[in-house]
Formats: structure tokens, sequence, C-alpha cells
């Protein structure tokens, strides 16, 4: 991706280890304003270490970081009042009542609105008098929502935010909420384990693997990119066809299913038919790569049934 200088986010060389085991390694992106913007990455892959740096809880050590045009650690209460903040963890005191919550919200920010949060209350289905410990846990994870975006910050940073909330709560609230902050302009870096989730409302997607960036695209141009062709063989195969440019094979004997990037000159445009492993092979049926098969695909680790029934039970090389 291009860098851009008026990037609400802007990570350069970011490197960062745990006693000796990298969390982070040398990874650099931009976020432009007014995007969402998808973090996508296996578990324990580097997101929450990333969006710590971000929120100035972690200080870069090795490579920068400025937020909304300064570094996080300096003057953090300056820059937490613009952003909004909701993590996966249930973090909100269990004493406080929802009144309590939104008096300590205004105390901090000083852009927020009333009325917003009125409208909020009403949506999420949150009343005043409600105590956090008497909340479920989306109850809880709603209030967490309510309290990251009542102060219209300019840039929305949401780690894990799904996990609390059921499937309703996640389309009808969360997703509405993100198209919102970004049809106003406003920012959103959205972490989430939930692929389809990230394909809805992301337009552009970033997937980190052991600590290191592995990739960072426009989400409308991943299908054009990428595609995924299956190739068969009359005699039984353990590895794939090897087609150059080609990665995250999954098969099974007889048929795999590789990734071609249309953008790699090495990639075959049209290969119908090739010779591999002492096996002639055929090209049955290409499609555009789907999110969950990129990702497998980048990860080598296997797409879920439902994203790519074509591959289910397969063996992954
Ligand atoms: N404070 C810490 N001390 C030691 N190791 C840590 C610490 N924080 C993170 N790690 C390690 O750094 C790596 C990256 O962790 P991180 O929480 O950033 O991953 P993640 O992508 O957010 O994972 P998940 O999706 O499970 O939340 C992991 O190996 C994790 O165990």
């Amino acid at each position: 991706m291009t860098f851009d200088d008026d990037s609400p986010v802007r990570v350069r060389s970011l490197s960062r280890a745990f006693k000796g085991t990298a969390a982070l390694v040398d990874v650099s992106l931009d976020i432009p304003r007014g995007c969402v913007f998808g973090l996508v990455g296996l578990n324990g892959a580097g997101k929450t270490t990333l969006i710590r740096h971000l929120i100035g809880s972690m200080k870069a050590l090795h490579g920068s970081v400025q937020v909304l045009g300064q570094d996080p650690t300096i003057r953090p209460e300056r820059l937490l009042a613009k952003i909004g903040y909701m993590s996966e963890e249930d973090s909100l005191p269990k004493w406080m009542r929802i009144s309590d919550l939104i008096g300590f919200c205004r105390s901090v920010y000083p852009t927020w609105s009333d009325d917003y949060c009125g409208e909020l209350c009403e949506m999420f289905d949150l009343s005043p008098d409600a105590k956090l410990k008497s909340l479920s846990k989306g109850g809880r994870a709603r209030a967490a929502l309510l309290a990251a975006i009542a102060h219209r910050p300019e840039l929305l940073i949401l780690d894990e935010p799904s996990s609390g909330l059921d499937p309703i709560a996640r389309a009808d609230i969360l997703e509405a909420i993100i198209r919102t902050v970004a049809d106003e302009g406003r920012t959103v870096l959205f972490s989430s384990h939930l692929l389809d989730e990230i394909d809805r409302v992301c337009d552009h997607i970033a997937l980190i693997h052991d600590g290191v960036l592995l990739e960072s695209i426009p989400a409308a141009s991943l299908p054009e990119r990428y595609t995924e062709c299956f190739y068969r063989t009359d005699s039984s195969s353990a590895r794939p066809p090897e087609i150059p440019g080609s990665f995250g094979a999954i098969g099974d004997a007889s048929e795999w299913s590789v990734l071609i990037d249309t953008r790699n000159e090495a990639s075959p445009s049209t290969t119908t038919s090739i010779e591999s492993g002492a096996a002639r092979w055929e090209l049955v049926r290409r499609q555009p790569a789907t999110v969950h098969r990129w990702f497998a695909g980048r990860v080598q680790r296997q797409p879920t049934a439902a994203a790519s029934p074509q591959t289910e039970g397969m063996q992954h090389v």
C-alpha cells in the first residue's frame, strides 16, 4: 500500500519481543482516514500487541508509531480524548451503573455528546439505572461500545469487540456503528477472528502472522488479485501440481486447489493442462478467492468448510 502523510495511524518498522520471543517483526503500515481497516490473524499473531502500541499502553522500543499525528506515549491523555477503544476483555468496573459510566466518560472526553449517548442507550437497550454487574456479558459489551463511541472519536479501535456480542448485536449494532463512523469520515481499526464480519464491513484488510504483516490489501481487490484454481489428475498424488507463483495448496490425492496471485509475473494466466510430478493435471474450475481461502492459504491452514465446501476434509501442504 502507499504511505500517506495524512494517515491517522502510521507504524514504521515496529518490532517487539517478549522474553526473546518475537510478537511483532518489522511491521509498517498506514491506516487511511475514513477507512474501516480490518486486522486479522490467528491467536497469538500479534494483533493486540500492535493495538497496545497504538493506544500508548506499550512504547515502541524498535521502530515508531504515530497516531493522529503524535507519539501515543507522549501526553497520552491528549490522544486518548480523540480515540475510542474497546478491548476484548470485559474490563468495565462492575460496581458502576450505566449512569456512572456515562458521567465518567463525560468528564474525560471533551467531545462527549449527551444527545448521541441517549440515542445509543436506546439503540443498545441500556438503561442508565442498570448496574454493570447485573448485565449479561453482551450487555457489558454494549456498554463498553457506548463508552468507546459516544464522544464521536476520530479513531475507533476495536480489538475483538465481537467476543461478547451475540450474532444479532454484531450485525445490527456493531456493523452499523462501524459503517456510521466511517461514513462520517472517521477511521476504524477493527481486529477480529470473524472473517465473514471482516469481509462485510472492512475496506481494507491486513493479515498478521507470527508477528509479521504478511499482507495489507483493499478488500475489494482481494478477489481480483487471487484466484483459486482446482486441478485434477487421473492418478493419485500426495503433492499438488507445481504451478509457478501458486501458494496455499489444499487437496486430496486426485484434486488439489491452489491460490494464484494474478499479479505475480511467474503465475500462469490461463494454464488449463500441465505436467507436474509425473502426472498430468487438468484445470477443472477457477474462482475468485474468498477471504477465508486467502487467509487459510496465507497462514497455511484449512479454510472453514462454510467458506470453501469444495476443499472440506482435504489435506493441506
Ligand atoms: N505481556 C506479554 N508478555 C509475554 N508475552 C506476551 C505478552 N503480550 C503478548 N505476548 C505474546 O506475544 C504474542 C502475540 O500476542 P498478541 O496478544 O498480540 O496476539 P493476538 O493476535 O492479539 O492474539 P489473540 O487473537 O489470541 O488475542 C503471543 O505469543 C503472546 O503470547
